[in-house]
């Protein structure tokens, strides 16, 4: 993928393991103090966080979901907080003190909060790895939030690929995951089918539906496809500070969370820029006048 000029960032061994498996973990990208200041201001968040006026809001990738809500499709550049599953009891009250409740916050971190833009939009290390990887041609951030993965609670990330959910022509999505806390086993670390990127296709994708919600909608696609993926799943443990950049099209997910620990990660996304790739208006998330895709390379 890199072309002769020089690295500067990662190593080339780095650039083929990405391309063979389609993601790739880089241990200590963020410093302790970068990883602790995102880390202190995702609680501060919570803390301040109004409960009394939320419209308890669910969240699940799963397949009865509720997401298609105002409060959902005009998150882009807002931050909002969207409620774990099982933390509403039947009449909808919270079962738990609201710190613990959130599945996650997003999807404007990046924008709007100076410790999360600091990180994402003016990190030059991370500027840097973007240049060596030459994934992109002209790319630009949307689509950031944190993930708590709330001790015993946590849900849940069922099997996806991430460009389904953040469609280009043609696919462009790529993931930058963050561990702000240990994530092992028990606490549900993400796992991946390494390699799975080339051997599937984008068959559908998460659109707004005209006249309100969000649903899949099918897409056409070319060559024959496996119709399984052949190999077994990696689970990678990372420590805080560890970074996992994910390749759009790589299947992988996340565990529900049994243990007493939470799991809070910090996870962005990059996709290219027309005319290299076009981002619709079917897309869940939109960027609106006063707050467009912001470029992550200058
Ligand atoms: O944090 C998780 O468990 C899932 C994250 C994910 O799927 C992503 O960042 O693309
Ligand atoms: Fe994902």
């Amino acid at each position: 993928m890199n072309g002769t000029k020089a690295l500067e960032y990662l190593g080339q061994e780095d650039i083929d393991k990405f391309d063979r498996d389609g993601y790739l973990c880089i241990r200590g990208f963020l410093t302790p103090d970068e990883t602790n200041g995102l880390l202190q201001r995702a609680k501060q968040l919570l803390d301040e966080f109004d409960i009394e006026s939320h419209p308890k809001t669910k969240f699940t990738t799963g397949d009865d979901n509720h997401v298609g809500d105002d409060y959902f499709l005009t998150s882009g550049d807002k931050i909002r907080f969207f409620l774990e599953e099982d933390a509403l009891d039947g009449q909808g009250r919270l079962t738990r003190e609201k710190q613990k409740a959130v599945n996650k916050i997003g999807h404007g971190l990046h924008e709007l909060d100076p410790v999360f833009r600091n990180v994402t939009l003016k990190n030059q290390r991370l500027k840097a790895l973007v240049r060596d990887l030459q994934f992109h041609k002209d790319p630009v951030a949307l689509q950031s939030m944190v993930i708590t993965k709330q001790q015993h609670i946590g849900g849940e990330v069922p099997e996806h690929n991430d460009s389904t959910f953040l469609y280009t022509d043609p696919p462009s999505a790529l993931g930058f995951w963050f561990a702000l806390e240990k994530c092992a086993t028990e606490n549900g670390a993400l796992s991946f089918l390494p390699g799975s990127h080339k051997t599937t296709q984008i068959t559908k994708r998460f659109v707004r539906v005209p006249g309100g919600g969000t649903g899949f909608e099918e897409l056409t696609t070319t060559a024959d496809v496996p119709s399984q993926v052949k190999g077994d799943y990696i689970l990678e443990t990372c420590e805080p500070g560890d970074l996992v950049i994910i390749h759009g099209s790589v299947l992988h997910k996340s565990e529900r969370n049994t243990s007493p620990n939470t799991r809070f990660a910090y996870t962005f996304h990059m996709i290219d820029s027309p005319p290299y790739a076009i981002y619709d208006e079917k897309n869940w998330l939109q960027p609106t006048p006063e707050l467009p895709f912001s470029k992550i390379l200058d």
